[in-house]
């Protein structure tokens, strides 16, 4: 059992190494809430939000996460004795939606848990690799700019990449890296870009050999999605779409796609998305593990999670140094000949380095049981 005493929610705000761009919005300075959750033993677990500042990529941003976390979600979790991590998130589910506001709590409750029990994250949801392999996401610009720091990627050890489209900036960009590249591990990201209207232009992106293109459409074409996949060669990848198991069994259902990514915050925590891995597995569906332009924490349960042994796909899973002057764990996360290692102590295996935290906190605030 484990009584919930404390929780502390952290607004914090760090600037990007270098802005992120998507044909939706540019992301420069990158807020977040990090959740720390303390028992009646003392240990202490953390989580993250990883809603953005607007409603770009999903519904959620980080006001309506702090209201959903202040008026429900706290006081939802705080009063009980929890058993498990998978109670809490039941806990939660009685609430609509919301899933990275609730994902943020819940992945600091199984942070706590693995810690109280002594064993890393990955080991306590069994996963089996000792290190990870890393991708890197490159962000929309000129050709050339892309393909100079797809350059420099190579060099640091990435083997696979994935670029930012939509439809004025596709078949030709991707073709000048095939070209110079021709063998490395590329994707496409449509962040929902294209609608069926466009589906010539993404006929044409067949020829490229991507190894897939992901969210061409909108989050809600779970149909149209079905409807282009039967059309392309090349696999289409749902990131947007998926916020819950039922959306998963819905996307393999229709055929709506051949790959899923899976990240811990859209889909409303790690139960869920442990869940849809399991579903993704049953069914013969590849899974990779999303980044969300996030701090050492999540990222830190993204690694835990790409370490089931179903996660064949390098994921977006890039070093602390790519988003970051600093992170907020210690060490931070590294790159080595193409991989990220599975840290092996207790929880997450990061120290959170709270002083560096308390410098960068913009709002705060603590809730006791
Ligand atoms: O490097 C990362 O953290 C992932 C970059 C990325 O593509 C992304 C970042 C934030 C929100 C959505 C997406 C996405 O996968 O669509
Ligand atoms: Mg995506």
């Amino acid at each position: 059992m484990m009584k919930i005493k404390k929780v502390d929610l952290f607004l914090t705000s760090m600037k990007l190494v270098q802005p992120f761009r998507t044909h939706q919005e540019t992301v420069a300075d990158r807020q977040s809430i990090l959740v720390k959750v303390t028992d009646d033993e003392g240990h202490s677990g953390w989580g993250e939000v990883v809603a953005f500042s607007s409603p770009w990529y999903t519904e959620e941003t980080i006001e309506t996460a702090w209201h959903m976390l202040t008026e429900f979600f706290i006081p939802t979790i705080i009063q009980g004795e929890w058993k498990s991590p998978r109670e809490v998130n039941e806990a939660l589910s009685r609430w609509k939606r919301n899933q990275m506001a609730k994902a943020g709590i819940e992945m600091a409750v199984w942070d706590l848990f693995a810690k109280r029990d002594s064993v890393s994250l990955a080991e306590y949801i069994g996963g089996v690799r000792k290190e990870v392999k890393a991708g890197i996401v490159v962000s929309m610009d000129s050709p050339e700019r892309m393909l100079s720091t797809i350059e420099s990627r190579i060099i640091e050890g990435y083997e696979r990449i994935k670029v930012k489209i939509d439809p004025t900036n596709d078949y030709e960009m991707l073709k000048v890296i095939k070209d110079a590249y021709p063998d490395i591990a590329l994707l496409a990201d449509a962040n929902s870009a294209y609608s069926l209207k466009d589906v010539e232009r993404l006929k044409n992106l067949d020829s490229l050999k991507l190894l897939m293109i992901e969210q061409p459409l909108a989050a809600d074409d779970i149909v149209e999605h079905a409807e282009l996949q039967k059309i392309l060669s090349t696999p289409v990848c749902l990131d947007e779409s998926i916020v819950s198991l039922h959306d998963a069994r819905n996307a393999i259902k229709l055929g709506s796609c051949k790959v899923m990514s899976i990240k811990i915050g859209r889909v409303g925590g790690l139960a869920n998305a442990i869940d849809i891995y399991n579903l993704c597995e049953e069914h013969d569906i590849p899974v990779w593990c999303g980044g969300m332009l996030e701090t050492g924490i999540s990222r830190a349960f993204h690694i835990a999670l790409a370490s089931l042994p179903n996660f064949t796909i390098p994921g977006d899973l890039s070093a602390s140094s790519r988003y970051w002057e600093q992170d907020v764990i210690i060490p931070e996360v590294v790159v080595e000949h193409g991989n990220v290692k599975v840290p092996e102590g207790p929880g997450i295996g990061f120290k959170v380095d709270e002083t560096f935290i308390e410098q960068i906190t913009k709002r705060k605030a603590t809730f006791h049981a």
